[in-house]
C-alpha cells in the first residue's frame, strides 16, 4: 500500500475506485466498504484509493471539546488498511481552509482534479463541504458531466454499516469488550512503551509493566480488570491479566495501564507492549486491606488464564 500525505504529489491514478472517510478503528462496517472498493477494482482493472483525514476533522472543527478519543492511531490505520491490500491510502492534512471549502469545490477540485476518479464508493450518509452541505445528491447531480460511476451503501442493505465507530466506543467506554471486538471484527488492542512505576507490584507478587501511550488520543476502554493478551515488540502474544484505574486501595490519583503476564519475568522496561482486550473480568475496588488485594489478584489471574484458555 503506497500512503501518500502530500496532495500535490500524488500520482496519477489508473481508474481511481475511491472512498472517502476517517476510518476509524478499520471496523467490520469499513470493511465491507472495502470488499466493495477491491470488487469495483478488479472489473476495471482499477486501483482502490481509500481518502482519509488527520487530524480527525473534529478536532479541527471543535478544538475546544478535546473528547474525542480514537480507535486507532494513524500508524494503527494504516498497519490495519495495509492488511486489507488497499493499494493507496491519501491521508490528507485536514485543515479549516480544507473544511470550508464548499461542496461543488470540494468534489470538482479535489475529488476530480486530484483523483479521476472511475467510481466513487460512499455510504447512504456520508456528507462532505462547508457545513456539510454536499452529500449523495450532488454526486449524483454531477457524475455525467465528470463520467464517474456511483456505487451508494444503503443503510438498509448494509447493516454492517450501521455498527458505527461511536457505537463501539461507547461499548468500550462501558467496558463491554467483547461486544466492541465483535463489531470491530478484531480484538481492540492499544500499544505503549513499558515506564517505571512504584515498584509496588513486585512487592505483592505481581510484577506488572506500566504502559504510557504515544497517542493521548487513543481510547482507553474503561477502568477495570481485563483478561488480555500482550505482545512485547510485535513478538507472539502472550497470555496477561490488566488493571486499568487509579488504584483506590493505595489512594492513587493518575490512571494506569498495568499489565502483569503470566509466567513471565523480564526486565521490559522501554519496550512496546500491545495489549489486546479479550474480556472484562470486574471493576475496579478499594480493599482495607493489602492481602485482600492480592487474594483477588490471584481470582483475577485464575479466571484470566480460564478465559484465555
Ligand atoms: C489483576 C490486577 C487487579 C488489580 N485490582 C486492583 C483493585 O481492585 N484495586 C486497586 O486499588 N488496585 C488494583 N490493581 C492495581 C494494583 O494496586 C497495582 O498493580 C499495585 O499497586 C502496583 O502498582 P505500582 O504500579 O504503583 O507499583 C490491580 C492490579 C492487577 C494486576
Ligand atoms: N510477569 C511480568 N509482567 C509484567 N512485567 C514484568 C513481569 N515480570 C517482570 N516484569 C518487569 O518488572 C516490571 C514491573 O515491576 P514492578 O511492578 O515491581 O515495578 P514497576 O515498574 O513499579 O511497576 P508497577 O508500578 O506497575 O508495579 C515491568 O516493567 C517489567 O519490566
Amino acid at each position: 500500500m503506497q500512503v501518500h500525505r502530500d496532495l500535490d504529489q500524488l500520482p496519477e491514478f489508473r481508474n481511481a475506485i475511491i472512498t472517502i472517510g476517517t476510518f476509524d478503528g478499520v471496523h467490520a462496517g469499513h470493511r465491507f466498504i472495502i470488499e466493495q472498493l477491491q470488487q469495483a477494482a478488479k472489473e476495471c482493472h482499477g486501483e482502490t484509493v481509500i481518502i482519509t483525514f488527520d487530524p480527525h476533522p473534529r478536532e479541527v472543527l471543535q478544538p475546544q471539546s478535546n473528547t474525542l478519543r480514537l480507535l486507532t492511531t494513524l500508524p494503527e490505520k494504516i498497519a490495519l488498511l495495509e492488511k486489507e491490500g488497499i493499494d493507496h491510502l491519501v491521508v490528507v492534512p485536514f485543515t479549516k481552509a480544507f473544511s470550508e471549502m464548499s461542496a461543488i469545490s470540494y468534489l470538482e477540485d479535489f475529488l476530480i482534479q486530484r483523483f479521476r476518479p472511475h467510481t466513487i464508493i460512499i455510504g447512504y450518509d456520508h456528507r462532505f463541504g462547508h457545513n456539510r452541505e454536499g452529500g449523495l445528491e450532488l454526486l449524483e447531480a454531477e457524475q455525467q458531466q465528470y463520467g464517474f460511476q456511483l456505487i451508494e451503501i444503503p443503510k438498509q442493505v448494509v447493516h454492517d454499516l450501521t455498527v458505527s465507530s461511536t457505537k463501539i466506543r461507547n461499548s468500550l467506554n462501558e467496558g463491554a469488550v467483547q461486544l466492541a471486538n465483535e463489531l470491530l471484527g478484531y480484538t481492540y488492542f492499544l500499544t505503549g512503551t513499558v515506564c517505571h512505576g512504584d515498584k509496588m507490584g513486585r512487592q505483592l507478587g505481581y510484577p506488572t509493566a506500566n504502559l504510557q501511550l504515544a497517542d493521548s488520543r487513543k481510547l482507553i476502554p474503561a477502568e477495570g480488570i481485563y483478561a488480555v493478551r500482550a505482545s512485547i515488540n510485535g513478538q507472539a502474544p502472550l497470555p496477561a491479566v490488566m488493571s486499568i484505574g487509579n488504584r483506590p486501595t493505595f489512594n492513587g490519583t493518575d490512571l494506569r495501564l498495568e499489565v502483569h503476564i503470566f509466567d513471565f519475568n523480564q526486565d521490559i522496561y522501554d519496550q512496546q507492549v500491545t495489549v489486546s482486550f479479550v474480556d472484562y473480568i470486574r471493576p475496579n475496588r478499594k480493599f482495607e486491606k493489602i492481602e485482600e488485594l492480592v487474594a483477588q489478584m490471584d481470582l483475577d489471574s485464575a479466571k484470566a488464564r480460564e478465559i484465555l484458555g
